[in-house]
């Protein structure tokens, strides 16, 4: 599996907050078509580095390389066109929009976002709509959403709100899905199926990089792992080398997520 090319590589990323140093000369790369983790204690600087990925924030130092294309400080819309998509670790959706209508918002690239056409309604609009539409019942169907297409999306289980984000986001047609803590507070059985859902969309070929605390999650999914401390890359390797080893044990030593 590791022999395919690195889709994302991270290369000395720095980036400090007044005087922390939230990410700290951090170097690492993901392969294409894998489920890598990102985990470290509460504070380590992970959700830092997925907004750094994304354009939210920009570095103080290093490059961020999607395949061939330095993607560092772009605009997060630019970054999203090369392929990124993301969701938060607090799910973000609009109150008054349904499932359907929230998912759509991710084809604004897909559809070229531009006002004039849509006002129009040109022939090359209207085909791009309902090609769109398509692509969008095709997602829910995928994420299992299509029969609750017309309900309010902030209204959902907790878990059925996660799927929703994750419609949004592969609706852009990402390469590289980043997934901020997608399963923090979300019950066992709503665990284990998103779960089967990451299994699935990295089945479709989307390489997958995953922010959690769930241990049980983070070495039955990933491939790779990369152990972060205070910015820094502690260790990684795959889900074997990482359980149990003594660095990681002495960063988590004292804290719970380390025996979720
Ligand atoms: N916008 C900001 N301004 C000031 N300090 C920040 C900012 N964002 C993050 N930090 C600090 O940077 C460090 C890394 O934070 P970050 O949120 O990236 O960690 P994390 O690993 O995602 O933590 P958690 O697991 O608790 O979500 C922390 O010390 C945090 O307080």
């Amino acid at each position: 599996m590791n022999s395919k090319a690195a889709i994302l590589t991270v290369d000395q990323l720095s980036k400090s907050f007044g005087g922390v140093k939230a990410v700290n000369n951090l170097s690492f790369s993901v392969t294409q078509n894998n489920i890598h983790a990102i985990i470290g204690p509460n504070g380590a600087g992970k959700s830092t580095l997925f907004n750094l990925i994304t354009g939210v924030i920009s570095p103080d130092q290093g490059k961020i390389r999607l395949l061939n294309n330095d993607i560092t400080s772009l605009r997060p819309d630019k970054i999203a066109q090369h392929g990124v998509s993301r969701t938060f670790q607090n799910i973000r959706l609009f109150p008054d929009m349904t499932v359907f209508e929230t998912a759509f918002i991710g084809t604004y690239l897909f559809t070229g976002g531009k006002l004039l056409p849509a006002i129009l309604r040109t022939k090359e609009f209207r085909k791009k709509e309902r090609q769109a539409k398509e692509r969008i019942e095709e997602i829910l169907q995928f994420v299992g959403l299509w029969e609750m297409r017309n309900e309010y999306a902030a209204k959902l289980s907790y878990g059925n709100q996660r799927r929703v984000e994750i419609a949004r986001a592969l609706a852009t047609n990402p390469s590289l899905l980043l997934l901020d803590e997608p399963t923090a507070g979300m019950n066992q059985k709503e665990t284990k199926e998103l779960m089967q859902l990451f299994t699935q969309v990295n089945k479709q070929g989307i390489t997958i990089l995953i922010i959690a605390h769930d241990m049980h999650l983070v070495n039955t999914l990933s491939d790779q792992i990369t152990v972060i401390n205070f910015g820094e890359k502690l260790v990684e390797g795959p889900p074997e080398v990482i359980h149990n080893h003594p660095a990681v044990m002495e960063a988590y030593m004292g804290r719970a997520e380390v025996n979720a």
